[in-house]
């Protein structure tokens, strides 16, 4: 059996030697150029497993070799070797195409790490991995908009490069970085997803870099970080615009150095991390506002991937359905759907997305009768009938007070109110209460005036505590 070759492009003979050498005692075939002339005819007549390129040759420059042969050799992917401290190199290499990068001094061991990845990628796989959207995926849909999205995601899982992904809150932003990670050489390592506004600033440096035992009080035993949790796999920091400033900093040394400080150690160990960061905020705006640094941006923002919205794929929405009525109806019978169930939603704009659509599909089958989902199980009048704020239909809040003594008055634009759901859960309230009043606490007439079934009536009755008086 052949050994993987590799073709290593370096002007510098001492650092060729070093590249050499170690590749040869890992077992792999090099060839060595120490031009770009040299790199394209060795190309142009073998394949190699990886092409490790200098940035700055006597011919040009490295970066030109990751264009030529991301456009030309698909399935080889190419490393850049970049002079320390130029960040910016390894950035602009990695939009280019870069697999990923090395800084000088090169530390051997990172070498390693890199060359054991890339062989991983261009190893054959079984469904030609190196094609997009060649792998199966997880993400349903069959919509020009996801078809897009599995071919970059397909591309961009061979690649180390940072990604930053944006899109609506429950459009699937986590589970395309998942994807990411399944399709990438970490699968077999931890994909390791952080909400960063979930944790406390306080702590926020030990969950990221961990702590050893005794760094301060309550600290009984050494722990890691995600960053080590992570190791040789993929770190998603969700809602990253929620990171405090300082925290910022500390993340940008971590990102850039590939290492980090556990709180109370003395040194620094390397880490292995793909970063994928994700926001349903514009990112940017966060920059021009000064509540996000303008360097982390750069270096988390290497390649962008949008997820879209629910209602910009709308034709996705019927597969997505079957989907999930599957999943809920765990290897039983799935339920059905009511002739205009499709088409009501369809006229839905889900703001909740695909999260949305699955709570609304699990609440409509506790409503259903005999597996069968109609329009009225779907509760989806809360957002139709909601005023929209600004409309003129409103009317002064101390007239509606009067003409409408049950509801609560629409809050003016200036005072909106404290809590969304607890607004809308009175409003509800309220209007259950009106209905069942008018029909003399008869459930069946006051869900059919509301129209909604008479489970999903009850339903709401039980959840907003709501009893028929006593006899
Ligand atoms: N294309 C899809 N196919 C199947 N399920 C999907 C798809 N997109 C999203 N989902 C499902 O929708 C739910 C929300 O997805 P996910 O958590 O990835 O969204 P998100 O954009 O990361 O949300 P948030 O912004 O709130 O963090 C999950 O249960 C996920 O499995």
């Amino acid at each position: 059996m052949t050994s993987p070759r590799i073709l290593v492009v370096d002007d510098e003979a001492d650092l060729r030697e070093l590249l050499e050498i170690t590749l040869l005692k890992m077992g792999l075939d090099v060839d060595s150029a120490a031009t770009l002339k040299q790199a394209r005819a060795f190309l142009a007549g073998t394949e190699y497993a990886l092409v490790l390129t200098d940035m700055r040759l006597p011919d040009g420059l490295g970066l030109e070799l990751v264009r030529e042969v991301t456009a030309a050799f698909r399935c080889t992917p190419i490393a850049v070797v970049t002079a320390y401290g130029s960040a910016d190199n390894a950035v602009v290499a990695l939009k280019a195409g870069a697999f990923d990068y090395v800084s000088k001094p090169v530390v051997l061991d990172e070498l390693r790490i890199l060359v054991r990845s890339a062989l991983r990628l261009s190893a054959p796989a079984p469904d030609s991995a190196c094609e997009p959207g060649a792998a199966p995926s997880r993400l349903i849909g069959r919509s020009d908009a996801m078809q897009s999205l599995r071919a970059q995601i397909a591309r961009l899982a061979r690649s180390m490069a940072p990604i930053a992904i944006t899109g609506e809150s429950g459009s699937g932003k986590e589970l395309a970085a998942r994807e990411i990670h399944a399709q990438s050489s970490r699968a077999a390592k931890p994909f390791i997803a952080v909400n960063c506004g979930a944790i406390p600033e306080a702590l926020m440096e030990a969950e990221f870099f961990g702590y050893r035992k005794g760094a301060f009080t309550g600290a009984a035993d050494e722990r890691d970080g995600f960053f080590q949790a992570a190791n040789g796999g993929t770190l998603m920091l969700d809602e990253v615009a929620d990171l405090p400033l300082a925290m910022q900093v500390k993340l940008l040394r971590a990102i850039q150095e590939r290492r980090v400080r556990k709180i109370g150690a003395t040194a620094e160990e390397p880490v292995d991390v793909r970063i994928i960061s994700a926001t349903h905020q514009n990112l940017a705006h966060c920059v021009e506002t000064g509540r996000f640094r303008q360097d982390l941006f750069y270096r988390l923002n290497v390649i962008e991937l949008g997820v879209p919205a629910l209602r910009e794929r709308l034709d996705d929405l019927e597969l997505l359905t079957t989907a999930i009525l599957e999943r809920l109806a765990g290897g039983g019978q799935r339920a059905g759907l009511g002739a205009q169930v499709l088409e009501t939603m369809r006229g839905y704009g889900f703001p909740g997305n695909v999260r949305e659509l699955e709570n609304v599909l699990e609440r409509a089958l506790a409503f259903a009768d005999g597996g069968m989902i109609e329009v009225g199980d779907l509760s989806l009048k809360g957002a139709r009938a909601m005023p929209v704020a600004g409309a003129p239909a409103h009317a002064p809040a101390h007239s509606q007070a009067q003409s409408a003594p049950a509801e609560p008055a629409a809050p003016a634009l200036a005072a909106l109110p404290n809590s969304l759901p607890d607004y809308l859960n009175q409003v509800e309230r309220d209007i259950i209460i009106r209905a069942l009043a008018q029909t003399q606490f008869n459930r069946t007439q006051a869900a059919q005036l509301l129209g909604i079934s008479f489970r999903q009536l009850r339903y709401q009755m039980q959840k907003l505590d709501i009893h028929a008086p006593e006899p």
